[in-house]
């Protein structure tokens, strides 16, 4: 941060002050950013509906600082903070929030359910809003295509692109920003980063959490729109995208908007899956039947687990199938991108045992990552084995919110999903959800605690399934 930066104070206005979100990542991580960039100066206003009050909205700031131990940080964000009960799709009610917020840069930040967040927008839409005012919106970003179009069209009336905000917390993720200098700072890894080296990609986000009381929310999106939807798409575009220009938001947008308009699912019923959990254990934890679990329409028909086979049509990636799954309440954590390479074109003659092609994986979570290369074996000099090349990629000083964060209090829209990259997602998955709603693809079952289906192949540990 340069000097003038570090004097100015930014107004984080958070509406959705009571939710989930706010208490669980967004205060932490801006506790967390403050301790960490000591500098920045944050004024934090909190406002949700009226049956929240000002004693418990200081109690959640205080409780959140508390626990990063953020110390002197604490005392002075709570000092300075205030609390306004407003309805957020209420244009007067916005207006008060804002006259508490005053002049000055603000970021209103929209942690409020996606179908107000999109009334908050019109509502905004209506209000004068303060020349240095940036947007937060969290995802999902519409629920179609259409919609998402539709809000883009109403933030256009309140705030420039570059304004527009846009959280994907996938992309402040460490190992995510590190795929930036891995692929395009090492002479090794770019020129074989395409469809003459590379097979096949798996990006794999397989948890242990179940529905951990977001019932209300998950039962209507499914794993499909909470998870491949948004960040699973956008890991792939930093994946996929063209060496970018720079790291500037719009080199780096352009580079993401253009992967991703070249992406597509060739044949929804061939190349998706979808299942949900049934009851089962994982580790001590007896989990129910998704059906059982409350506030669970059984009817809905909501996967669990979701995969996707996305082709890339462009010169880079023809042909090279990238598979993005994610399942919730698995046996065991596997989040990470997986670069399977082809074989060689031609292995010596009498060099032998060894087929499997090398891989690079990437762990998402933790940060690490491992090189399998075929090198010979202990032993004979002429047999080959494989040797596994394991680093640790030292993980960032930030949580993804505190990343993002601290890119948004900097009006730096670099990390944040544009409007065009939320669209072309929506439209990459528009024929999956036809072919399901459709039925053409059947809901499959797996029991809590396993690793998915036992017809499909183990995550993260296989190739990609043949098309
Ligand atoms: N929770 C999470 O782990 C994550 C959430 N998100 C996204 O963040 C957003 C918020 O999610 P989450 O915090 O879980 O949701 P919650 O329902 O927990 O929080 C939303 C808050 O908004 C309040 N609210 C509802 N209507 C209004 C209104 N008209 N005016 C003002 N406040 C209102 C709610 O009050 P009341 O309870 O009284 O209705 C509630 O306090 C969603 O878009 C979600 O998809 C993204 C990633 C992770
Ligand atoms: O946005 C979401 O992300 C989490 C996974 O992200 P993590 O940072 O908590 O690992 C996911 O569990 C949740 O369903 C989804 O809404």
């Amino acid at each position: 941060m340069s000097q003038s930066d570090a004097q100015t104070t930014t107004t984080l206005l958070i509406l959705g002050a009571s939710g989930d979100l706010t208490s669980r990542l967004l205060l932490p991580g801006l506790a967390t950013l403050l301790t960490v960039e000591t500098d920045r100066r944050v004024r934090v206003l909190g406002s949700d509906l009226p049956d929240m009050d000002e004693d418990a909205w200081r109690d959640r700031v205080r409780e959140a600082f508390t626990k990063v131990d953020a110390g002197a940080e604490a005392e002075r964000v709570l000092g300075d903070t205030a609390y306004i009960a407003a309805d957020a799709t209420d244009a007067d009610g916005l207006q008060r929030a804002l006259d508490a917020a005053g002049d000055g840069p603000l970021v209103i930040y929209c942690a409020l359910p996606p179908q107000i967040t999109a009334k908050a927008c019109a509502a905004l839409a209506n209000v004068s809003l303060p020349e240095q005012t940036t947007l937060a919106l969290e995802k999902p970003f519409g629920y179609d295509a259409d919609s998402a179009r539709e809000l883009n069209r109403t933030l256009a009336r309140s705030v420039p692109e570059e304004r527009v905000f846009r959280i994907d917390h996938f992309l402040g993720l460490y190992t995510v920003l590190n795929l930036l200098g891995l692929r395009f700072t090492n002479r090794l890894f770019e020129p074989v980063w395409n469809r003459d080296s590379i097979e096949s990609v798996e990006i794999i986000y397989d948890e242990m959490v179940t529905l951990e009381g977001r019932a209300g929310y998950f039962d209507h999106a499914g794993a499909l729109r909470d998870m491949i939807q948004s960040h699973l798409l956008q890991v792939m575009a930093v994946v996929a995208m063209d060496p970018p220009a720079s790291v500037g938001e719009r080199d780096l947008r352009d580079a993401i908007g253009q992967v991703l308009r070249a992406a597509r699912i060739v044949d929804p019923a061939e190349h998706s899956r979808r299942a949900r959990y049934t009851a089962g254990s994982i580790g001590e934890r007896e989990v129910p039947d998704y059906t059982a679990e409350e506030g669970v329409d059984p009817d809905l028909g909501t996967e669990t687990l979701a995969e996707v086979q996305v082709d890339i049509a462009n010169h880079r990636w023809a042909g090279v199938p990238f598979i993005l799954r994610s399942g919730k309440a698995f046996g065991e954590i596997r989040k990470r991108v997986v670069i399977h390479f082809k074989p060689p074109a031609h292995i010596p003659d009498g060099l032998l045992g060894q087929d499997t092609p090398d891989s690079l994986t990437i762990d998402l979570r933790p940060d690490s990552f491992t090189l399998s290369l075929t090198t010979n074996g202990a032993g004979d000099a002429f047999t080959l084995g494989r040797t596994d090349l394991t680093g640790q990629l030292g993980g960032g000083q930030l949580e993804p919110y505190g990343e993002v964060l601290s890119s948004m209090l900097d009006a730096n829209p670099r990390l944040a999903v544009r409007g065009d990259a939320a669209e072309e997602c929506w439209r990459i998955l528009e024929p999956v959800q036809r072919a399901w709603d459709a039925d053409d693809v059947p809901l499959e079952e797996y029991p809590a605690g396993s690793q998915g289906p036992s017809s499909w192949p183990t995550a993260g540990a296989s190739g990609a399934r043949q098309s």
